[in-house]
């Protein structure tokens, strides 16, 4: 599963400048994340802190129990093994091979047979779509094509946690998609936590499970993808239209005469070019393609998200009700093909079996079962939450419908109910 990263009032200034400050988020594990902002905000330098690239003024990054901004050259080394970052640029070596490229941090991190790296290479080469390439050099190939290189290559030591430097520039709208939709299935496949800083408006809006965004050197928030999409924040909805009137400025700052020039411009009806696309009408998040396995990080996301739903804006609390209302719709109407949430009514919490058998998923982690118990197809009348219970710290079982969400769930008698059953009966294995 992927790793949770904790980052606590980090700061980072070059010399005088300072680029942002007192930046406090959580990338919770395994989830897909997004940071936007205007240009020049510091979203690469976030990033590069975040693999301790670069080093912070103050504040901290706790990855797997250890503060980046503080450990010794050898404990990051082996902490930067838990990423695979694709740079903006695909940062491929031009004079080598897609194939020598793909294999580089293997034959540098890993003592592995060169015929154990070329299986490996081989399968990310198939994963991104580029066998037949593998030979050609990054000059030879298109920029798509270069991006989904530098994606195999991040993927090659099964990285927990993926950095995505702008996965979607130089790509036109379509290609955009499927390096989307193979962030999703790789998502899906190896449960990674992944940040994928980026402008663009359709990735924010179908991909991550949370969204961030950096404004005037401050965090502007961070939070569910709902919480950002229906946000009034002037600023927010400026950069999700699109628009230039409004608090962004070609520079930083806007000064007040050339913002009160453009709400003149504005109540005169002259367009700032920007989409009159209503965001926070929200479009279903991008799912797994059949055949690969349920999102877990969805299933946690659901749970999270469901826990502190009464501490977000009411508009907020309205889109995700609404967006887990239509996931459970699609999986009840296709249940044998749909990797999105899937409820059951009919969880016997108290068979320990029950938690286990018949439920997809590894044996590491959440289960959400398209299934009942007894591998039977459910439609939805409730939805189940299971992890296991000597793993586990959640277990959400709740009606469907509005109401079932309006109310923090408290999930203590239902976790303290499988791990007394789980004591009772031994063996926790699926
Ligand atoms: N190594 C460095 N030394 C000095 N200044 C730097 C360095 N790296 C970045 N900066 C400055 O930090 C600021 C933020 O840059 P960054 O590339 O993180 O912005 P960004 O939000 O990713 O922008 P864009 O969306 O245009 O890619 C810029 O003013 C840049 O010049």
């Amino acid at each position: 599963m992927g790793v949770e990263v904790t980052v606590e009032g980090l700061t980072k200034s070059f010399g005088s400048q300072n680029i942002w400050r007192d930046v406090s988020l959580t990338l919770p594990a395994g989830e897909v994340n997004a940071l936007l902002g205007p240009s020049g905000t510091g979203k690469s330098v976030f990033l590069k802190t975040l693999i301790g690239l670069l080093h912070p003024e103050q504040g901290s990054v706790i990855i797997d129990g250890t503060d980046i901004t503080q450990c010794s050259a050898k404990e990051l080394y082996e902490i930067r093994k838990l990423f695979g970052v694709l740079f903006q640029d695909g940062a491929l070596f031009g004079s080598m091979s897609l194939y020598d490229n793909i294999a580089f941090p293997l034959r540098e991190h890993t003592k592995k047979k060169e015929d154990e790296v070329r299986r490996i290479v081989m399968e990310k080469v198939e994963l991104v779509g580029l066998a037949g390439a593998e030979d050609k050099l990054p000059g030879e190939i298109s920029g798509g094509m270069r991006k989904r290189a530098g994606l195999a290559r991040a993927l090659v030591l099964d990285p927990q946690i993926i950095l995505c430097d702008e996965p979607d520039s130089g790509l036109d709208p379509v290609r955009t998609a499927y390096i989307s939709q193979l962030l999703i299935d790789i998502n899906a496949e190896i449960d990674a936590t992944i940040l994928i800083v980026t402008h663009n408006i359709n990735i924010a809006r179908t991909i991550p499970d949370n969204i961030g965004m950096l404004f005037r050197k401050e965090l502007v928030m961070f939070g569910p993808r709902e919480q950002l999409l229906t946000s009034e924040q002037p600023v927010v909805k400026q950069f999700l239209s699109g628009d230039r009137f409004g608090p962004i400025g070609m520079s930083e700052e806007k000064d007040e005469s050339v913002a009160a020039a453009e709400a003149a411009m504005q109540a005169a009806g002259i367009s700032g070019g920007g989409t009159s696309d209503d965001f926070s009408e929200i479009i279903p998040q991008v799912q797994p393609n059949p055949g690969m396995p349920v999102r877990k990080a969805a299933i946690r996301h659901r749970a999270n998200v469901l826990n502190m739903l009464h501490t977000l804006p009411e508009n907020a609390q309205h889109a995700i009700r609404n967006s887990i209302a239509e996931e459970d719709r699609r999986a009840a109407e296709s249940p044998e093909t749909s990797t999105t949430l899937v409820a059951l009514s009919q969880t016997d919490f108290s068979d320990p079996n029950a938690v286990y058998t018949g439920l997809p998923g590894g044996p590491d982690g959440v289960y959400v079962a398209p299934t009942d118990v007894h591998g039977n197809a459910q439609a939805n009348q409730a939805t189940d939450v299971v992890t296991r219970p000597d793993l586990a710290k959640t277990a959400v079982a709740q009606p469907a419908g509005d109401d079932a969400f309006t109310q923090p769930i408290d999930t203590s008698a239902i976790e303290t109910a499988i791990i007394d059953q789980s004591k009772g009966q031994g063996s926790n294995q699926a």
